[in-house]
């Protein structure tokens, strides 16, 4: 018997206040280039024609989303929790309705906006069936220390990732593992909820372009990814 093509559907958290940044408002509204981060984000879903519909979670009093959202594409859920795991766990509960249990659910920050399509495609295609789920990550080039108090030591950097989003999974196995997720000081993506149910997710090379905007000086790189292609 044939099998339904698969659905992907993309999960964006953006409902953090962004206290790393020290901006007046939540980083995900600050302009890149001119246009809201957030938007840059929803956009590059938007852009895919991989991905079948996008859900954004923000707070539940949330001034601004409305002003933000595009105008076809993307949901708004006022569901945002304390954490990104809450946030993330809470959209899934408000999707438990909606999505399949085998549909893919492509979680990613909304303080990434130099996602593309190039990229979504890219960990779409190189995840394909793999039996647990994959996310973009880039190898360690650096040399990495650890420094506790006065002690210094350098890791090996062997094996060593740095993972970023989209990270997908498929929606009952996500769920699943969020529900059974209990501290978001260790689980601080998807993918380490699902690594806890003792399952290895693949990793699938990212892109510098796709940095996560934390700090105020990472505003200006995103900005200069973005200039030189969407
Ligand atoms: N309670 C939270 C916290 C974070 N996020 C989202 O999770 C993503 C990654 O989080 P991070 O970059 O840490 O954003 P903030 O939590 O806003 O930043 P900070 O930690 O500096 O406060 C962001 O898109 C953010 O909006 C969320 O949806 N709900
Ligand atoms: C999900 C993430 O972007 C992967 O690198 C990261 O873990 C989010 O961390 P944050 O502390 O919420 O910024």
């Amino acid at each position: 018997m044939n099998q339904p093509a698969p659905r992907y559907f993309a999960l964006v958290p953006a409902a953090g206040v962004g206290a790393r940044m020290g901006a007046a408002s939540p980083k995900q509204y600050l302009p890149i280039g001119g246009k809201p981060m957030l938007r840059h984000t929803l956009d590059a879903f938007r852009s895919s024609p991989l991905i079948a519909h996008t859900f954004v979670v923000v707070s539940v009093d949330d001034p601004v989303i409305d002003t933000v959202v595009p105008p076809d594409g993307v949901t708004v859920l006022r569901c945002g929790g304390a954490s990104r795991l809450e946030s993330v766990r809470n959209g899934m509960w408000a999707l438990e309705n909606q999505l399949h249990a085998g549909d893919w659910v492509l979680v990613h920050d909304a303080a990434r906006p130099g996602l593309n399509a190039e990229l979504i495609e890219k960990l779409i295609r190189e995840t394909g069936e793999h039996p647990v789920g994959g996310l973009l990550a880039l190898p360690v080039v650096d040399t990495v220390k650890r420094a506790i108090n006065d002690e210094v030591a350098t890791l090996s950097r062997d094996g060593l990732w740095l993972a970023q989003t989209p990270q997908m999974f498929r929606f009952r196995l996500l769920a699943d593992a969020l529900e059974a997720a209990t501290d978001p000081s260790t689980i601080t993506d998807d993918a380490s909820a699902v690594e806890a149910l003792g399952l290895a997710p693949k990793l699938v090379e990212g892109h510098p372009r796709n940095l996560k905007v934390t700090l105020p000086s990472d505003i200006k790189i995103a900005e200069m990814y973005l200039a030189a292609a969407p």
